[in-house]
């Protein structure tokens, strides 16, 4: 058997610099993992069988990302092997962690590695990709400055502080805020030197998406407003989940034990290497 952690992304800043012809936005957003996520254990099972173990109740299995990405490995490959998975889910769903997109990247890493298909890194990051826009990163694991629809990676090394991570009792479409007319589509569009030394003029740690989403979710401003008073707080993606980084770990976990009711969270170290990659190189 087979268990590998899927861990949560956070865009530590992220614009929107524009839409191409089919819909998706144009970013630039600075991605890295946290050592907090999802655990999933696979084991081999015969002639192409999938099944899903735990996957959330509301998702039926076929449209789980899970079950999709290794379906889509199957037809790539054209392997006539399959898979038992197992799911222990731990990350909130429509939080911007990405939970969803790190789950997918762990199935095609994991079932390339127990089915033996040999696929580079690359190969399996653009067959990803048609899964979402977030799984090239968790598939490359290392942190980077994303242009393109964030796909398009550069690694690079950012601190890595401890985070406290929060949400209100919410769960946000992306599709239903990059669909909203009111949302910022023309940030201007930097050079990674000028973002890494503070120069943009809306400031660093901006994120576009975070006007819109406090206005149709009181409930992330609101949780913006209680945070402030502790920490410098940032949204991640499309919310809801919010963030603010802490030198030590006990003190993001004091400001955790004071959170409002009905809202979750936990504390994680900010890791340029995924742990996904980590678990597998130890393998
Ligand atoms: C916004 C980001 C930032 O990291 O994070 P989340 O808030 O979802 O975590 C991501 O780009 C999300 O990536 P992902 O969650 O994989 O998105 P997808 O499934 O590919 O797309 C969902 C929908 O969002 C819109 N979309 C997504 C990405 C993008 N660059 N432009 C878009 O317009 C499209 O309408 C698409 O139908
Ligand atoms: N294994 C999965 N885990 C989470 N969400 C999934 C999964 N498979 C499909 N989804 C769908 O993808 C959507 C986005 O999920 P997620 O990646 O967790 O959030 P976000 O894109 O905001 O970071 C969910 O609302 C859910 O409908």
């Amino acid at each position: 058997m087979l268990v590998l952690p899927a861990p949560a992304k956070l865009n530590l800043f992220l614009t929107i610099t524009g839409q191409r012809a089919d819909g998706y936005h144009l970013l630039q957003t600075l991605f890295q993992f946290v050592d907090f996520g999802d655990t999933l254990s696979f084991s081999l099972a015969p002639q192409g069988q999938l099944s899903l173990i735990d996957g959330p109740a509301d998702i039926e299995p076929e449209q789980n990302l899970i079950i999709k990405a290794a379906r889509l490995l199957q037809a790539h490959t054209h392997t006539q092997q399959g898979a038992q998975i197992k799911l222990t889910k731990r990350l909130p769903m429509g939080g911007g962690l990405g939970g969803g997109s790190s789950d997918a990247a762990t199935t095609l890493l994991a079932l390339n590695h127990l089915w033996q298909l040999g696929l580079t890194r690359a190969a399996l990051a653009e067959l990803g990709l048609r899964l979402g826009a977030d799984v090239p990163v968790f598939v490359h694991g290392f942190a980077a400055f994303a242009e393109g629809v964030g796909e398009q990676l550069t690694a690079v090394a950012p601190a890595e502080p401890w985070y406290l991570i929060l949400w209100p009792d919410i769960s946000i479409s992306t599709a239903g805020i990059f669909n909203e007319p009111e949302l910022i589509r023309n940030s201007p569009k930097l050079a990674l030197a000028d973002w890494l030394s503070g120069s943009h003029p809306q400031g660093k740690w901006r994120n576009d998406c975070e006007p819109l989403v406090k206005k149709r979710h009181p409930e992330v401003a609101k949780l913006l407003g209680w945070l402030v008073e502790y920490a410098p707080p940032r949204m991640t993606g499309t919310g809801a989940c919010i963030f603010a980084s802490f030198d030590t770990q006990q003190a993001a976990e004091q400001v955790l034990a004071k959170a409002p009711s009905g809202v979750s969270g936990f504390v994680a170290k900010g890791c340029n290497q995924s742990p996904l990659i980590r678990a597998l190189a130890l393998r």
